[in-house]
């Protein structure tokens, strides 16, 4: 009964939501109005919709309780053969007995079709054509039913104190060496770890940018960046435990965020820097200064579609006219930054997207309008290891 009654919430949370806020919003407040629901329910009801989101526009011909179901079905991961799953063993006996079978044999078993999974890619990601060419659609769609984890990344020296304290709280966690630290998405490690000073929150593959940083060489005077969309400031944290010496300008178009980077930098122990208000799509804003930096850092706004493993309704509410909007801003973007790269200085190009029109295109527009050079261009797959995709493309100014 209880199972039918979280089934019936999921329902209705998902039937009243509209895409215009994120999901984890919309049902902190569905929760926050509707007090009944005790955290075991809450967790509950919110992984039946989190599954059903997963299925993107697949399996669209049954009826949204069964598709609510089969979505857990799908993302259910077993580690024995006769493992068992509460809700399924209740009310969708047969899926609970074939819960240990692989993705293509699960949706086999759901519509009776044995190309089901081969039929369900383009379902379940519309946009799979234009996909960066080195990702692989399968495994990228088959990404969408399993939760990527959440990764802590040790500041310098502090690995050892990162896992002893994980290990004390009795958080289960892999070392991924030298920094990296994966852990189940729900590992609640804020009272755990100093955030900020013993580690910052940052995906695995965002950690691995870092291999395009350390290419470029440091200078006896210390390196000049500017990161100019520097959002919460993590690409310049990166940085700053990558180089001995550094002198930091960041900027972004919005100015809370610029608050929030200021108390993430004190965390951080960053106590020197310029911080600029400047909207990059018109200019680079009040920073005068040409042919300055040694390294600056294009983290530029883009479609995310790199994390949606983390946000899957988008698979239901983007709208692809967007790619186009995000690719024209991050080239007008790029256009305004590369000027200011110093002669021998780099340019570092990222996105979380996985899609060619805000990645290859926009490094094909660096190469032919500003003068520098493509080093490394990198799609940084994170399907296959239950973390985020981005894109990387480090450029040199000859
Ligand atoms: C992907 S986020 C940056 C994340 C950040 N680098 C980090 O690692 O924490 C992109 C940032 O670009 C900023 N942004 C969006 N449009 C911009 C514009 N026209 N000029 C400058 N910054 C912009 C956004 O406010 C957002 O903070």
């Amino acid at each position: 009964m209880r199972y039918y009654s979280h089934l019936q919430s999921a329902r209705q949370i998902i039937e009243g939501y509209n895409g215009k806020e994120p999901f984890h919003r919309y049902i902190r407040t569905f929760f926050a109005q509707h007090k009944k629901f005790g955290s075991r329910d809450r967790k509950q009801i919110s992984g039946l919709c989190y599954a059903y989101w997963r299925l993107g526009g697949s399996l669209n011909t049954l009826s949204i309780d069964d598709r609510i179901l089969a979505g857990h079905f799908l993302c259910v991961n077993p580690s024995s053969e006769n493992a068992s799953d509460p809700v399924l063993e209740q009310l969708k006996p047969e899926w609970n007995t074939a819960l240990h079978l692989s993705i293509a044999e699960k949706f086999t078993s759901i519509t009776g079709d044995t190309d089901a999974w081969d039929k369900a890619g383009t379902a379940i990601f519309p946009w799979l054509d234009q996909l960066s060419e080195p990702i692989d659609p399968k495994q990228f769609t088959a990404s969408f039913f399993i939760q990527p984890d959440l990764f802590l990344r040790a500041r310098p020296g502090k690995e050892k104190q990162v896992a002893d304290k994980l290990t004390k709280a009795a958080i289960s966690f892999q070392h991924i060496p030298p920094t990296a630290f994966a852990m189940p998405n729900s590992s609640k490690i804020d009272e755990v770890i100093k955030l900020n000073t013993e580690a910052v929150v940052q995906d695995l593959s965002s950690q691995q940018v870092q291999e395009l940083i350390q290419l470029v060489p440091s200078t006896p005077a210390g390196i000049r960046l500017w990161d100019c969309c520097a959002g919460s400031g993590g690409k310049t944290i990166l940085a700053f435990d990558t180089f001995k010496k550094l002198t930091i300008t960041v900027s972004d178009k919005r100015e809370p965020i610029l608050v929030n980077l200021a108390k993430r930098f004190n965390e951080a122990g960053i106590g020197q820097y310029q911080s600029l208000l400047a909207d990059m799509a018109i200019g680079s804003g009040r920073n005068p200064s040409k042919y300055n930096y040694d390294l600056i850092i294009a983290d530029v706004p883009c479609s995310g579609s790199g994390t949606w493993g983390r946000t899957p309704e988008w698979l239901h509410f983007f709208d692809p006219a967007a790619i186009d909007t995000y690719s024209a801003l991050q080239k007008k973007i790029v256009i305004n930054a590369a000027p200011h790269v110093a002669d021998n200085g780099y340019f570092l190009y990222i996105t979380c997207s996985v899609f060619r029109k805000e990645n290859e295109e926009v490094v094909e527009h660096i190469q032919a309008n500003t003068g520098l050079e493509l080093v490394k261009m990198e799609v940084l797959k994170g399907y296959h290891r239950k973390a985020d995709t981005m894109f990387a493309a480090l450029f040199k100014r000859p």
